[in-house]
């Protein structure tokens, strides 16, 4: 196995390393990561002790062969910075961060670059990933990394174009509904008399049987709406409150999500002088 470098183990570092290892695609000792606040990495070698802990990223640079970049968008050219004079063409860097496209990273480092946008749904092997090449990827590369993220998701390639609506499906989704969920479990203790516990609990459930619904393939989402709406049952009129209440709601939540990463987009083309 390839020697997998970390370069940030906060929110989605962790939730990768620990995905990987559960899926058993990886061992501890195939893992080194790192992290500015270096007690983050060492909780993460404390829970899997074959895993090597690196105090600095260019150690990291020094011993992986693929070279995960776990940071935030604007974090991200400025740790390229003070490794990319030791990064070599034979390894992969991969950042997880959509606002950061392969060919800003091309520009920035002397090696095949790749982009891997996860989602909070990887965590149980579950749910998208959405990877990005550089046409400097070799093969083996694009094999090597799509088995990675084959263990712990779909893995979908998308153009770069489509990125913001991507990921807003497929990792920024599973917070909007959670929303919506709690939004539904809130209206229903203030409306009847059900209480929030029990509310949560029938919701979740619901929540899971419908994810192993579509995830067997029983349904789709329109025969599943047409199964449970029985001709002027209740159902049914639900819907009709969803019909004319949800209204623009969508166009506008992505129009808001396309609107901040027009910013973030700014910001980093700023930073590394090369368009997105
Ligand atoms: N949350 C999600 O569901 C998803 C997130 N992403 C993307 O993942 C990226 C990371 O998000 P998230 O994990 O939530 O953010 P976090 O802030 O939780 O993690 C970033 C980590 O990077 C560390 N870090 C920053 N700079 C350096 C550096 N130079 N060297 C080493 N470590 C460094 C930080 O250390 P310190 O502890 O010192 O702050 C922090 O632990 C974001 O760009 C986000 O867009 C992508 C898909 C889904
Ligand atoms: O980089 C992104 O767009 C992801 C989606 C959720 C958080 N960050």
């Amino acid at each position: 196995m390839k020697k997998i470098g970390v370069i940030g183990t906060g929110n989605m570092g962790t939730i990768l390393i620990e995905a990987w290892l559960e899926a058993k695609i990886l061992n501890p000792a195939d893992l080194i990561i790192t992290n500015r606040t270096l007690s983050k990495a060492l909780v993460l070698k404390e829970k899997h002790p074959g895993i090597k802990v690196a105090e600095s990223a260019a150690e990291i640079v020094e011993q992986a062969d693929f070279i995960f970049l776990c940071v935030k968008p604007l974090q991200i050219n400025s740790l390229l910075q003070g490794i990319k004079q030791h990064i070599k063409r034979d390894q992969l860097v991969i950042s997880i961060t959509s606002p950061v496209s392969v060919s800003q990273l091309e520009s920035a480092v002397n090696a095949p670059c790749a982009r891997f946008i996860p989602s909070i749904t990887n965590r149980v092997g579950s749910g998208v990933s959405l990877l990005s090449f550089s046409e400097s990827c070799s093969k083996e590369k694009v094999s090597a990394l799509f088995d990675l993220a084959s263990a712990i998701s779909a893995p979908v390639i998308i153009e770069n174009d489509i990125t913001r609506v991507a990921s807003d499906i497929v990792s920024c989704g599973p917070a909007f509904f959670s929303y919506l969920a709690q939004a539904f479990i809130d209206a229903a203790c203030q409306t009847t008399k059900i209480d929030k516990e029990t509310a949560t609990t029938l919701t979740e459930n619901m929540l899971v049987g419908l994810g192993e619904l579509l995830g067997k393939g029983v349904y789709t989402l329109p025969t599943l709406q047409e199964k449970v709406c029985v001709k002027g049952g209740i159902t049914g009129e639900g819907i009709k409150v969803l019909e004319a209440e949800t209204g623009e709601m969508f166009h506008h939540l992505f129009q808001a999500t396309h609107e901040k990463f027009a910013e973030d987009l700014h910001e980093v083309e700023k930073q590394f002088g090369h368009p997105y």
